[in-house]
């Protein structure tokens, strides 16, 4: 189990964050309990859990190349809830996949607190995203012959670390949290789509890390389900002080976050604090117009004027 004030202790060593780095220019946002709220912190720096410098990311040659991040600053403040948008094919994934190590950068840097995942060598690569970086993606990823319990304790198991009265409080606390407690002896096949998600969500939290990433969570669920999902993430965030970074497409997903960053053409193009569906698709359509009208950028798919939401509004 990680030691919880590990990472407040090293923000204080890092550097300032660049002055390119976008901020949320719309509304301060809401403040959380738990870990040093960001919006509270002096150094803007100091009150990010992950960040990327200059990140870029190019697949392929010659006239194959695609740049699918071209040059991001970004900076994702700790005890936040944080909404990643933009059309299909704008770099999202590329971007959540680099801040949580799962890909290296072509160029740039990603901080996760003091650490800087480009100088790690592979065993402390897997070291740190075993244990300092949570995932949920949208098909779950649970292990099927496992039951949900053993599902959410699987982090400890992998580690080969041993349930300690701790974890088994921190556990029972995320069981209740999330609304799990009569569902621990089912196996995936068992539990609806929601409940698979939130067992992964209890998985991701276990080892308390420093930022849960989160692709496309509710991208297999139905509106309903969906939005219970995104309302346990949320409530991770006030409740329990956890940090969450998420791809949505969808307007009404972001506007659960704290914060929209959006995405264009492998750049930050937009960041909106306390979005609101209204505010988050205006945006997206101002960037969809500014990408039909630019014959140099590629053309936005996936996320149309008015499309329809997949899950309900808060
Ligand atoms: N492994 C790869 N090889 C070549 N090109 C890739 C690879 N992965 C992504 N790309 C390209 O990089 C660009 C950004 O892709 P990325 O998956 O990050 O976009 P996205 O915004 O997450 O899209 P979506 O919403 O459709 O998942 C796209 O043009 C994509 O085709």
């Amino acid at each position: 189990m990680d030691d919880p004030d590990r990472s407040v202790e090293g923000m204080s060593q890092t550097p300032p964050v660049p002055s390119t780095v976008p901020t949320p220019t719309t509304r301060t946002p809401a403040g959380v309990p738990g870990p040093p709220p960001a919006s509270s912190h002096p150094d803007p720096a100091a009150a990010a859990a992950v960040r990327g410098v200059g990140l870029r990311k190019t697949y392929g040659r010659g006239d194959a190349q695609v740049h699918a991040l071209d040059g991001v600053d970004v900076a994702f403040g700790r005890g936040q809830f944080t909404a990643i948008m933009g059309a299909s094919g704008s770099g999202k994934s590329t971007l959540l996949h680099l801040l949580a190590g799962l890909d290296s950068a072509t160029a740039g840097q990603v901080h996760l607190g003091d650490t800087e995942l480009t100088s790690l060598d592979d065993n402390a690569l897997t070291e740190l995203r075993r244990k300092r970086v949570g995932f949920v993606f949208q098909s779950f990823n649970l292990l099927p012959m496992f039951t949900a319990e053993q599902n959410i304790l699987l982090p400890l198991e992998l580690a080969g670390s041993k349930v300690t009265p701790d974890v088994r409080a921190w556990f029972d606390r995320l069981v209740t949290t999330l609304g799990l407690r009569d569902r621990l002896t089912h196996r995936p096949s068992e539990l609806s789509g929601g409940q698979q998600q939130r067992v992964a969500i209890a998985r991701a939290l276990l080892t308390r890390p420093d930022v849960v990433f989160a692709d496309e969570p509710t991208g297999n669920l139905d509106s309903r389900s969906g939005a219970e999902v995104l309302e346990f993430l949320r409530t991770s965030v006030r409740e329990l002080g956890q940090t969450v970074v998420m791809v949505t497409h969808d307007a009404q997903a972001a506007a659960y976050a704290d914060r929209a960053v959006l995405v264009a053409d492998g750049r930050i193009a937009g960041d909106v604090a306390d979005p609101t569906p209204e505010v988050v698709q205006a945006e997206l359509d101002r960037l969809r117009t500014a990408s039909l009208a630019s014959p140099a950028s590629t053309p936005a798919r996936g996320v149309a004027a008015g499309s329809t939401p997949a899950v309900e509004a808060r």
